[in-house]
């Protein structure tokens, strides 16, 4: 799976940008501040989700500009699009082969993973992080995991009103609400659990390497749809006093452990949790590209600068081959061990040369 041309208009500080990146290796170098990033949140935002930077719509359309902004690509089998018009900066519009389509839709097209300096915190962050990314792992498995977890949350969210707002919430429309729950929280649940054991079956397999192996675990609530409406329906009280809903599939946790040292990855080096996910997501893309025959796009912002080069050159030597990988650098030496065959960008002041 890959983009053979990427067009993106009015996206933050690329007024009019066309790239046509080969099917390997895209490397993009330049200074801070140049507009590297920027570009990887674009092809982020060809999946559905908020992006790689979970930022707000409004905040990507050039400031200066028409107001709206775009992101077009090109697939094999697709063209594909995603912006905003002038007048609705917080409307997301998705395109599919020129006809309007859900964001969800997206998930059926490709798969795009990502690591950034910002998830260098996510073992000693709050668990949502770590579930949101173990989500997004899911999510190029099975398609359908992105509607089941906006389901459930839209159905939590009205439970919640109504058991905070009503004096004398009516059982049969909290019943209705707890059986959509159950139904895409037990999916979801599901889901990760499938995940977290094909992943971690993966991982056990590896020999140790240059990236640390994870063990994986899945935290938090389990359970079948029954026993979901269950604790749903028996935890009316407690959840009307904490004002939310205080058990079920949206507060599990990822718990990832250094297998070779036996250790919580919340405990290991600021290095060490870096290489832990490295793992994870280089062996997550090849058992995507097994599973479903497409290996996801793989976007890796300022990896490269914090491997030795040691390190750098077994990450390329993994990931030749394996599909489009994006990478940026401040550098253009740190991508010298690159194999052949990669596209390398120039990014200055917003202009993308080759
Ligand atoms: N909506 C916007 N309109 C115009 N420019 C924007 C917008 N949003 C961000 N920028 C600019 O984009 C630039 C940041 O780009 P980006 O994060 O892609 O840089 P980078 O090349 O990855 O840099 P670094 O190496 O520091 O990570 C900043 O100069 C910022 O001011």
């Amino acid at each position: 799976m890959a983009l053979s041309r990427l067009v993106l208009t009015d996206f933050r500080n690329h007024a009019d940008a066309v790239l046509a990146p080969g099917p390997g290796f895209v490397v993009l170098a330049g200074e801070n501040g140049a507009g590297k990033t920027n570009v990887l949140e674009a092809v982020s935002l060809l999946a559905p989700g908020r992006g790689l930077r979970r930022a707000p719509l409004s905040d990507m359309a050039r400031q200066g500009g028409s107001g709206g902004f775009g992101v077009a690509a090109t697939l094999p089998d697709a063209e594909i699009g995603t912006g905003t018009e002038p007048g609705a900066p917080d409307r997301r519009i998705v395109r599919i082969n020129g006809a309007g389509a859900p964001a969800s839709a997206l998930a059926e097209r490709l798969s795009v993973l990502w690591l950034t300096p910002a998830m260098d915190r996510i073992f000693v962050e709050a668990a949502g992080e770590r579930r949101r990314f173990l989500d997004r792992l899911t999510l190029a498995l099975a398609p359908g995991h992105g509607t089941h977890a906006s389901r459930y949350e839209a159905a939590m969210r009205q439970r919640n009103r109504i058991l905070s707002d009503e004096a004398r919430p009516d059982p049969q429309w909290l019943a209705a609400l707890e059986a959509r729950m159950a139904e895409h929280g037990a999916a979801l649940d599901a889901a990760r659990r499938d995940t977290v054991a094909r992943l971690g079956a993966r991982l056990a397999d590896q020999p140790e390497g240059p990236f640390a192996r994870a063990g994986l675990a899945l935290d938090g609530w389990r359970g079948d749809a029954e026993a979901l409406a269950r604790d749903l329906a028996q935890g009316r009280p407690r959840d009307a006093a904490a004002g939310r809903t205080l058990a079920g599939p949206h507060r599990a946790d990822l718990a990832v452990t250094h297998l070779a040292k036996d250790q919580p990855a919340g405990l290991c080096s600021t290095g060490e949790q870096k290489a832990l996910l490295l793992g994870i997501v280089l062996a997550h893309a090849e058992l995507v590209a097994d599973r479903t025959g497409r290996a996801p796009i793989l976007l890796l912002d300022e990896v490269a600068a914090h491997l030795d080069p040691l390190r750098r050159a077994a990450l390329f030597d993994r990931l030749a081959g394996r599909g489009q990988v994006w990478m940026t650098g401040t550098e253009p030496e740190l991508f010298e061990a690159v194999p052949g065959g990669a596209t390398r960008y120039t990014v200055a002041g917003g202009a993308i040369s080759q």
